[in-house]
């Protein structure tokens, strides 16, 4: 099997836990885009979607699933979105397609988060994929220096502008030991308005697409 297929695979299994006739919160990238696919053929059941980005929020209304905003949503039962690592725990990096914010805002008000990957992102320790970190563009520079004081490489990742107007800074060869203290760390440096760690809210459940099928997986 490829690896979109794979992908295809645990986007399929994900849409068993949609909940009939509810709102359900919808990730980014190429996983989430085989998971915005197969809602499309459920739209009749669902009442609609919150998108954690404008590609994704597109796709959904390419298929006909009505938007919600957040701020109007008082209960999201499921959100289903890829990830660029996971780890045992099912602490996640992710922010590769820049969403990472708006992904840990709508993760933050679901019931349930289920991470759908192909078994290539599942990892022992986090953080051979660079982390990024969502930055307000005038900060950029002292925040890299921050970064680097925390022992790290950052990188701008010139061209790209996210979806809320700012930039973003992949860190590498980062010791992430403890990803849900580093999380926090990072996020208290000025000017960083969120970083790629999901570890304070990881995964509740994982949908681990290998080539002898879709394996679930569910925090301790
Ligand atoms: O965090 C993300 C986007 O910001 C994605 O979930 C992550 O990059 C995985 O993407 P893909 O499913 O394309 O491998």
């Amino acid at each position: 099997m490829t690896q979109d297929e794979l992908k295809q695979a645990a986007a399929e299994a994900a849409l068993a836990f949609v909940v009939e006739d509810s709102i359900v919160g919808v990730g980014t990238g190429s996983t989430a885009n085989y998971f915005i696919d197969g809602l499309g053929r459920m739209k009749d059941r669902i009442r609609g979607a919150v998108a954690s980005s404008d590609a994704s929020a597109q796709r959904l209304a390419g298929h006909g699933i009505a938007l919600f905003d957040l701020n109007d949503v008082t209960e999201l039962p499921v959100y289903v979105d890829g990830a660029d690592e996971i780890d045992g725990s099912l602490a996640m990096i992710k922010g590769g397609g820049a969403a990472l914010t708006r992904e840990k805002i709508v993760a933050a008000v679901a019931g349930r988060f289920v991470c759908i990957c192909d078994a290539s992102k599942r990892v022992a320790t986090l953080g051979r994929f660079p982390l990024p970190v969502e930055v307000i563009p005038m900060a950029r520079a002292q925040v890299a220096r921050a970064l680097t004081a925390l022992g790290g490489r950052p990188v701008w990742r010139e061209g790209v502008v996210t979806d809320n107007g700012n930039l973003i800074l992949d860190v590498h060869d980062l010791s992430i030991t403890d990803p849900v203290g580093l999380e926090s760390e990072i996020n208290q440096i000025v000017g960083v308005v969120t970083n790629g760690l999901f570890a304070r809210r990881g995964a509740d459940t994982l949908l681990l697409a290998a080539p002898g099928g879709v394996q679930r997986i569910d925090a301790a």
